[in-house]
């Protein structure tokens, strides 16, 4: 699997990033939260931030934002750093948190006049438009909107401005897929094929792999992936076995193995650059060619995920052999 640290001179990383993250740490306590981190954001592109809960991507963010200290190292957001950002930078970011508030009482149009006077530009067509894509009345309360509705109020009051960047923490927690569609369409119209930045941390991978361009995977407070997106996909291969006991020593020995499950009766094989000695590995578990799947930027990921947390791996999955309990591999 490519690393941050190996993909460093990758193909399209501008020289100027629009964030870059130097040695960033943060501890609550005692207890790292971010550890480490040598992270560039490249400008026109939207990166897709993943990891577990509890990863580290909020904490990640609100440094970045410069609404949190690290606690050594720095963010440079916008060529700022973060922990003094001006007052004129800031307002070239648009910066949407999950329950982003909006007075209640307000109609739509309200939230919109209420917000414009703090920007120097204001798009009003945007704003509109936007509204109008989920589905909302412009004289619509906010006390009556669906939460999807509401995130989408909250998006046009972020986009209208135009920001240069745009950073979201799980902009579409609890919406449904009419919203989700509708955050998806708007943020790459948004993104405007490399015009603007925009860096998001979500769960839902498929929506990652309609709207991202780049992909970040953060692991205990690690960044453990940082790489164009398709270079990911393209790197994890799916393979299936048929069968209902394997070697359990055999899988291990698999090149690049990153997990393995067994689904019925067939053992799903996630490797990471597989090459011919992977595939005459497989081979030999089952006497037959593999049979490659198609997989996902989802299978990919969770692959990677479910392998970094350390469970869901062939040891602890109901592989059943002989092998497995004589030789005592431990879960
Ligand atoms: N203010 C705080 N005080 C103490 N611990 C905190 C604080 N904020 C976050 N943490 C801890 O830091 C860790 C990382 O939290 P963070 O919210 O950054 O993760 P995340 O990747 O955004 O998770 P999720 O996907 O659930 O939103 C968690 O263990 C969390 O409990």
């Amino acid at each position: 699997m490519k690393t941050h640290e190996q993909s460093s001179a990758d193909r399209s990383s501008p020289t100027v990033p629009a964030i870059e993250l130097q040695g960033l740490t943060r501890y609550f306590g005692a207890k790292p939260v971010v550890r480490d981190l040598d992270f560039r954001v490249p400008e026109g592109q939207v990166t897709a931030l993943l990891g577990l809960n509890g990863a580290g991507k909020t904490t990640t963010i609100r440094i970045l934002m410069g609404l949190l200290a690290p606690t050594r190292g720095k963010a440079i957001t916008l060529g700022e750093d973060a922990s003094r950002m001006s007052v004129s930078t800031r307002a070239r970011i648009g910066y949407l948190v999950e329950g982003h508030f909006l007075y209640p009482s307000m109609r739509v149009r309200q939230c919109q006049d209420f917000q414009r006077a703090g920007y120097a530009t204001w798009n009003n067509e945007l704003f509109r438009d936007i509204v109008r894509h989920f589905g909302i009345d412009q004289d619509a309360r906010v006390s009556t909107l669906s939460r999807g509705q509401r995130a989408g109020v909250s998006l046009a009051l972020v986009l209208a401005p135009d920001p240069e960047l745009l950073v979201l923490d799980d902009p579409a927690l609890g919406l449904d897929p009419v919203s989700r569609r509708a955050l998806n369409e708007t943020l790459i119209e948004f993104a405007g094929g490399g015009k603007r930045t925009v860096i998001l941390s979500t769960h839902l991978l498929d929506d990652v792999e309609r709207i991202a361009d780049r992909v970040a995977v953060m692991v205990g407070g690690r960044l453990k992936v940082d790489t164009m997106m398709d270079d990911f996909t393209d790197r994890v291969s799916l393979f299936a076995v048929h069968g209902d006991e394997f070697d359990a020593s055999v899988v291990a020995a698999i090149p690049g193995l990153i997990e393995a499950r067994k689904l019925g009766d067939r053992l799903q094989i996630a490797v990471a650059d597989a090459d011919e000695e992977t595939l005459a590995a497989i081979d030999r578990l089952s006497g037959q060619p593999p049979e490659r799947v198609d997989s996902t930027l989802g299978d990919a990921v969770l692959a990677y995920l479910t392998r970094e947390r350390g469970d869901g791996s062939f040891f602890s999955t109901p592989v059943t052999s002989s092998s497995h309990r004589k030789n005592g591999a431990q879960r």
